[in-house]
């Protein structure tokens, strides 16, 4: 028989707070059974104040959420895709090639739905970085190019940011809005954003973007007014009252942010108490961690799809490992390299969950031809979230969509090659996650001997979580096995001197 474990599962509700938590929770081989169905409610007035404390924050977020000034009107775009590509010197990037940037870029703009890309040119420079991105004979050329193209809406100039001066010097000479890949990441997000954390996170990480706009604004206002700054009466000038209203708004966001941090933290604190034990998912956008989770936790209701960025929040999902342990798979925001750094610091916060977890998988995309760079990109951002040490060595490398090509073998060691797609490798995964899941949490998995009369039994499921409880009725014992921390255990043997155990 398989004895229940002793904590109610997560609340039903995924770590940002809003969206459901879909996992069907149910020990594997039962069967049939009621599903476990989160945490019975607190009930009564708490549950109602509550309640009315959340149309509250609903109001104050409406007005945080309405629709951005800055989003590129739902139409359909025509892009032209422009790689500026450094050929030499310190700012060529030494892992990568000008054609698989620009085809990430292209990738970029095909997950906007109605965007199509019109062409895409690569244009040499010696640093994308500096003010006048191009040198003035490659920019004519780049021009008549862009000039030529049917019904041309929109350029996608694949650098990290550009300033609000060349963009506009750039809009003037092409006659359509220049986009970088800030403005296209971020909108991509907006439109991938679901629950209100990753829309108030969109609406952070367009803060920069308006005030950059506003200074632009401003210079263009002075001008032509010949000077008058001051707004009648008030002493403060526009672009003052301007700023104080856009740091107002951050405020606001960042607070409604911290609120629902708190909620989450809440929910940390109770699944704590359960115990059970978390594993981050983490990889590069589009690498497969949604469809490996899907396919660890059987739970239908994932949406995998080929996508970047097709995850933004982070949800927790249950599933079993080989001994029965229940475990939360946290489904996490892909990486992207050069991801620019205002997008990266807002979207960390759903990131700081990882480092409360017991271990992390990291997911490659081993057939993606960038997949060494993409490595790397993963490992610094993971080193920049100042997470656990013992985190980052226990990290488990595991080498997805191995079923696109023949015969693949790690050369890494420790690395396990899976299909998460078609269901290869997982149970060699689900068994090397239980092993470093028991490191970390200093547990063991025991079988103990014990008389059915005796207190042992009601102890074990007190203090440990029992897995399974094998009765031998000659003798009124039963065998139990017990997923137990060490602590637990030194006590049981204290408690218990004479029963029997089996380590496992
Ligand atoms: N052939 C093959 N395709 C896979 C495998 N795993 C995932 N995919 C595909 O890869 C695409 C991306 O999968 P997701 O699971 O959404 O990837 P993700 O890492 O969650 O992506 P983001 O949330 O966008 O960062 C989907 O089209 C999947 O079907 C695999 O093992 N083999
Ligand atoms: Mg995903």
């Amino acid at each position: 028989a398989l004895g229940a474990p002793r904590c109610r599962p997560l609340p039903a509700r995924p770590l940002s707070a809003a969206a459901p938590l879909r996992a069907p929770l149910r020990p594997p081989g039962t069967g049939g059974g009621a599903p476990w169905n989160g945490a019975a409610g607190a009930g009564g007035d708490e549950e109602k104040e509550e309640e009315e404390e959340e149309e509250e924050d609903e109001a104050a977020l409406e007005e945080l959420l309405a629709p951005s000034p800055l989003a590129p009107g739902p139409g359909a775009q025509r892009v032209a895709v422009v790689h500026p590509a450094v050929k030499w010197g310190p700012q060529k990037s030494p892992l990568t090639t000008a054609e698989l940037q620009i085809a990430e870029a292209v990738a970029l703009v095909d997950t906007l739905q109605n965007w199509t890309v019109l062409d895409k040119i690569i244009i040499p420079t010696k640093n994308p970085n500096k003010k006048f991105v191009f040198g003035k004979g490659n920019f004519q050329v780049l021009t008549e190019k862009i000039k030529k193209l049917p019904h041309v809406t929109a350029v996608f100039l694949n650098v990290e940011r550009i300033s609000s001066l060349t963009k506009k010097e750039l809009e003037g000479a092409w006659g359509v809005p220049v986009f970088d890949r800030y403005t296209v990441v971020l909108h991509i997000f907006r439109c991938n954003a679901r629950t209100k954390e990753a829309k108030l996170q969109v609406a952070l990480a367009e803060i920069p973007l308006l005030r950059s706009n506003l200074k632009n604004e401003v210079s263009q206002r002075d001008q032509q007014r010949g000077g008058s700054r001051y707004i009648m009466g008030s002493g403060e000038t526009f672009l003052e009252t301007q700023n104080r209203v856009l740091k107002e708004r951050e405020l606001k966001i960042r607070n409604a942010l911290e609120k629902l941090r708190r909620k989450r933290a809440l929910l940390r604190t109770q699944r704590r108490k359960c115990e059970f034990p978390m594993v981050s998912v983490m990889g590069y956008t589009n690498c497969g961690k949604t469809t490996l989770i899907k396919a660890l936790t059987g739970e239908a209701g994932l949406q995998p799809r080929d996508q970047l960025f097709a995850t933004l929040d982070i949800t927790a999902h249950a599933g079993y490992l080989p001994s029965h342990m229940p475990v939360i798979y946290v489904d996490t925001i892909g990486f992207l390299t050069d991801l620019p750094h205002n997008l990266v610091e807002s979207f960390s916060a759903t990131l700081e969950e990882v480092a409360y977890s017991d271990l992390i998988v990291h997911v490659r995309d081993i057939t993606h031809p960038e997949t060494i760079l993409q490595k790397a990109t993963v490992l610094s951002v993971l080193r920049n979230l100042n997470l656990p040490s013992h985190l980052l060595d226990s990290m488990v490398e595991v080498h997805n969509k191995v079923d696109l090509t023949e015969r693949y073998k790690p050369t890494e060691e420790n690395a396990l090659a899976v299909s998460a797609l078609h269901g290869h490798g997982l149970e060699e995964l689900k068994q090397e996650i239980e092993k470093k899941i028991l490191t970390a949490t200093g547990k063991k998995i025991l079988t103990v001997n014990i008389n059915l009369e005796g207190p042992q039994l009601s102890w074990l499921y007190k203090e440990a979580t029992v897995q399974e409880v094998e009765v031998m009725p000659e003798d009124g014992t039963a065998r139990v096995k017990v997923i137990i921390s060490s602590s637990a255990f030194g006590r049981y043997k204290n408690l218990f001197p004479n029963s029997e155990i089996f380590m496992s």
